[in-house]
């Protein structure tokens, strides 16, 4: 029995989904960091498993699981290559996705651009002290940081200069700061104008990405709280940009990107070569 996949990613935030509608392949989340392993699985950032909506007016529910197997309630990369998926499989150019984070409706514009409506975000309003532990006393910072959740738990660090910055040595420790019970995806951003920054995250359960969609969504969202930029605003990463725009009518964020199809394939259902 073979399981087929689609590869995808969102500027190179890579993503494996499979199509569980009309039969479950029971992976466990072992199972999950086997297949997501890039060395002895297929290799991504996240997993991402379709289901039957169970909300009315959604088309699919969408779950997303991180590379260690752990389950995350939001994914925006993820979302805009799913949004892509369904165009591809379906013919939809407006879809819903049924997430953790609630409903998410998504549409593909004339340019093939990918927007989801990502929703309003719960912020926090507790501070996010810097610390010996976590090797932040160091950082060179030009605002407060900050905590959001977009579904899914972020911090964002504002630094005046990122060249010296490697997130993969603050990154693991304030993931797994007692600070963030749930540990948490943590953000560097540097503001560059009003309308755009750099953003490089170090995500909960997968590490240093290309990119991350809702990092951005909660990196600009908290920009905005510190006074740094305005709603509307380009979010730069090392795999391209996103553009962000935080609605003041009702407070949703809108995140707009590109979604690509990398390959297919099929594994065996049981087990992964090893
Ligand atoms: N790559 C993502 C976020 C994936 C989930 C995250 N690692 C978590 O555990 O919350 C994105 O594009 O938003």
């Amino acid at each position: 029995m073979m399981i087929p996949f689609y590869k995808m990613h969102g500027l190179g935030n890579d993503f494996v989904i499979v199509d569980e509608r009309a039969r479950r392949h029971g992976l466990s989340p072992a199972r999950i960091a086997a297949l997501a392993d890039r060395h002895r699985g297929i290799g991504c950032d996240q997993f991402v498993v379709l289901r039957p909506a169970c909300r009315a007016g959604a088309d699919v529910f969408v779950r997303f699981f991180n590379a260690d197997g752990s389950e995350a309630g939001a994914c925006g990369n993820a979302s805009r290559c799913v949004a892509e998926w369904l165009r591809r499989e379906e013919g939809l150019r407006e879809c819903v996705l049924q997430t953790r984070a609630g409903l998410l409706p998504a549409w593909i514009g004339q340019d093939g651009a990918v927007t989801v409506d990502m929703g309003p975000p719960a912020l926090e309003w507790r501070d996010v002290p810097l610390s010996q532990a976590a090797d932040t006393l160091h950082l060179p910072l030009a605002g407060d940081p900050a905590a959001a959740s977009m579904g899914n738990p972020h911090a964002t660090f504002f630094l005046a200069d990122m060249l010296d910055m490697d997130p993969s040595v603050a990154g693991p420790l304030l993931e797994h700061d007692p600070l963030f019970p749930e540990r948490a995806n943590i953000g560097f951003a540097q503001v560059r104008a009003r309308d755009a920054m750099r953003l490089r995250v170090w995500e909960r359960g997968s590490g240093l990405t290309l990119a991350c969609g809702s990092g951005a969504c909660a990196a600009v969202v908290n920009a905005v709280r510190r006074g740094l930029v305005d709603r509307a605003c380009a979010v730069e990463m090392d795999g391209g940009t996103l553009s962000i725009a935080w609605r003041e009518s009702d407070g949703h964020v809108l995140m707009t990107g590109p979604a690509t199809v990398s390959f297919t394939g099929a594994v065996p259902a049981e087990g992964v070569p090893s």
